[in-house]
């Protein structure tokens, strides 16, 4: 997967080439390439943004760079640009495995009030467009939504993570929350791991993670259990 991305602090992506990312680069899983927006500037000062037309505080990022980029970068169908905005589709798991499966994601970091309306539909008119939300809130940009985006999508590539049984029974996954987890010594701070986890019996483990799975996203997300978000249509087995 190539991964490219557009923002005017390209500093601010320095932690691609770290922990896990990093990995995937060295191993040729992933090719990043990170762009200094003002690459495609011609102006002395090297502006990227001007004042909202209608009014309003702040500014707004400019479209021209915008569009001399995708031109430059080779956008096309064969690309999934993702814009990260607040005003967004919610980021969620199954959107970072829809995402794992593209073979090229451009991501365009806004900043200020935001990048030009016009960017957003030119994009749509040569390659496939989403715009992202990590969640109900505002950040100073777009960088940090890419980075998170980034995180949950490359672990998801075939060959990434080293054991792809690890993928398997977390949070989201299965649409439930991940169950509590312990591990050596026994005993700490006079708690004691549950004793189901030691018996070594794998169904009896198996049932207790399932329970404790459906209980936490009970108390902490019902949402995730509300009848749209479990009914995907298929059929329930009636018990005989
Ligand atoms: N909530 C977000 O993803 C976001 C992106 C930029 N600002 O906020």
């Amino acid at each position: 997967m190539r991964l490219d991305y557009l923002t005017i602090f390209p500093d601010y992506l320095a932690p691609l080439g770290l922990s896990l990312p990093g990995k995937a680069v060295e191993s040729g899983l992933i090719d990043v390439h990170v762009h200094d927006l003002r690459e495609w500037t011609h102006d002395r000062h090297r502006t990227v943004d001007d004042t909202p037309y209608g009014g309003g505080a702040g500014m707004v990022l400019k479209p021209e760079p915008f569009g001399e980029a995708f031109e430059a970068l080779g956008v096309d169908e064969h690309t999934t640009v993702v814009f990260t905005t607040p005003s967004g589709e919610p980021f969620t798991q199954r959107l970072a495995e829809e995402l794992a499966t593209r073979q090229r994601l451009v991501f365009a970091c806004g900043r200020y009030e935001g990048i030009d309306q016009r960017v957003i539909d030119h994009a749509r008119e040569v390659a496939e467009v989403r715009e992202v939300s990590l969640g109900d809130y505002v950040l100073n940009g777009g960088e940090v939504a890419a980075l998170a985006i980034t995180e949950a999508v490359v672990r998801l590539l075939p060959g990434f993570m080293g054991n792809a049984e690890s993928l398997v029974e977390e949070s989201h996954t299965g649409g439930l929350l991940e169950y509590p987890v312990y591990t050596k010594p026994p005993v700490w701070d006079g708690r004691e791991v549950p004793m189901v986890l030691r018996s070594g019996d794998h169904g009896l483990v198996a049932a207790w993670r399932q329970e404790q799975a459906r209980r936490r996203t009970a108390e902490r997300r019902p949402d995730l259990l509300a009848p749209s978000a479990l009914d995907d249509g298929t059929p329930i087995e009636r018990a005989v």
